[in-house]
């Protein structure tokens, strides 16, 4: 078997793609000028600033810094056309905040963008009294909002299938005449919930929650400088290499014991499944020992490290089985099924189910050709499996855009020798 060279490293990740994304909408609804060190420079927060700037905020950057002039009353624009790429952060949270404003202003996405759903949150918007019209389907983009402010009070909200609802209602929350009520009947990927409380915390402004509902008072964010964790979910190509080279160990610096992210967990699955793992304060190590256990884990919380854990799943003693992650049938692809289509090509012995995947140890084939339907995590994952499986390559690897761009030269630098066989 080809094992490749990790020896030891220290990988400095960029920032985080939800951080980012929350931040922005903070700042730009903030009292005042708010400074973000390290946001995350990627296709999807190149968006949420081009969005921004479309609406009418001024966002003025450096390499390390961005600066932006908050507008609590909303976009300077009385008229704006958004086009959201990609990102369902930026398609889902920037008509929330433009509903705040008085104007009328139009979103479109990318085509999988438009597949991916909205309608619970397009009807809370509606519940509160937003004017918003789809101009194709109900629940997708495109759609238009015309906006009069938000008077506030209380809504339900289905989050079953995403939670980035829940955060774009929370974060409009303060920008309501009387404050939010929200109802949730049903919640996924909670530890992102976890952030938005703890970032609107950070502007000022403290969510309550009584059971399941959420309670948002009015009064608007204070404006501050806010720093950037490294991003977690990235993080995990990095750690998962490490776990499959025996005696390689990545160190990834400022994602520690503080962290916010609920996808530094992803360690604790390698820890379960052999590895050997350090959590300080000042960041998280990995080390391959040479063993790795299969096991079965739910990853509702913590589900875009789906992939990741399905592509070095081949190389674990027992089956590896992933469960309660439905929602990931509907990110930037169908990602059960791309993960289990690919895994297929390797010679890889895999069953998926409505909401779980299940993988059999053992590499079968050669090396294959990944396809990536677009999707990041497709991709940065899979150049993990190419640590032990020669002869792997992306259709599309510029994909990885999306969140890292330069994530190809990271990876080739890790294993010790340009290239890596792979075309960015
Ligand atoms: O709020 C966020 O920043 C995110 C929430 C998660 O989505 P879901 O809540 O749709 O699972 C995650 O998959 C996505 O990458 C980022
Ligand atoms: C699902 C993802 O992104 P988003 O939902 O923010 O487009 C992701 O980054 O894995």
């Amino acid at each position: 078997m080809a094992v490749d060279h990790v020896g030891m490293s220290v990988v400095d990740v960029p920032g985080s793609k939800s951080i980012t994304a929350r931040a922005l909408f903070l700042a730009a609804a903030a009292d005042g000028v708010t400074t973000l060190v390290r946001p995350l420079r990627s296709d999807d927060t190149e968006g949420f600033v081009e969005g921004l700037a479309r609406l009418g905020y001024r966002v003025g950057r450096t390499p390390d810094a961005w600066q932006v002039d908050g507008r609590p009353q909303g976009p300077a624009a009385a008229e704006a056309d958004v086009y959201c790429r990609d990102g369902a952060t930026t398609a889902r949270f920037l008509p929330t905040l433009a509903a705040a404003g008085h104007g009328t202003y139009r979103f479109d996405a990318s085509e999988q963008m438009r597949r991916r759903p909205l309608l619970p949150l397009t009807r809370a918007l509606r519940d509160l009294g937003v004017d918003l019209r789809h101009e194709r389907a109900e629940g997708h983009h495109p759609l238009t909002v015309r906006a009069a402010g938000v008077e506030g009070g209380e809504v339900v909200l289905d989050a079953g299938q995403s939670s980035q609802y829940l955060t774009a209602l929370l974060l409009l929350g303060p920008l309501t005449r009387k404050g939010l009520r929200i109802r949730v009947t049903d919640l996924v990927s909670v530890p992102y919930v976890e952030i938005t409380i703890a970032m609107m915390r950070a502007f000022g402004v403290r969510v309550d929650r009584e059971g399941d509902v959420f309670v948002v008072p009015p009064g608007g964010y204070r404006a501050t400088t806010y720093a950037i964790e490294p991003d977690a979910s990235t993080a995990s190509y990095f750690f998962a290499a490490a776990a499959v080279t025996p005696g390689a160990e990545v160190t990834v610096p400022g994602l520690g014991t503080g962290a916010l992210q609920g996808d530094l967990g992803f360690v604790d699955v390698l820890r379960r499944m052999g590895a050997q793992v350090s959590v300080g304060a000042s960041g998280t190590t990995v080390r391959g020992t040479g063993l790795l256990r299969g096991l079965t884990v739910n990853m509702r919380d913590i589900s875009d490290t789906m992939p990741t854990l399905a592509a070095i799943a081949p190389f674990a003693e027992g089956p590896v089985r992933i469960e309660d992650v439905a929602n990931t049938r509907v990110k930037e692809c169908d990602r059960l099924e791309a993960c289990a289509e690919n895994l297929r090509r390797l010679g890889v012995a895999v069953a998926t189910g409505p909401d779980w995947i299940e993988i059999q140890p053992g590499v079968r084939g050669a090396g294959a050709e990944i396809a990536s339907y677009g999707d990041h995590r497709i991709v940065m994952s899979f150049a993990v499996t190419g640590l032990r499986v020669p002869g792997i390559s992306f259709d599309d690897p510029g994909c990885v855009r999306k969140t890292f761009p330069g994530f190809h030269e990271a990876f080739a630098e890790l294993r010790g020798r340009p290239g890596n066989g792979v075309q960015a």
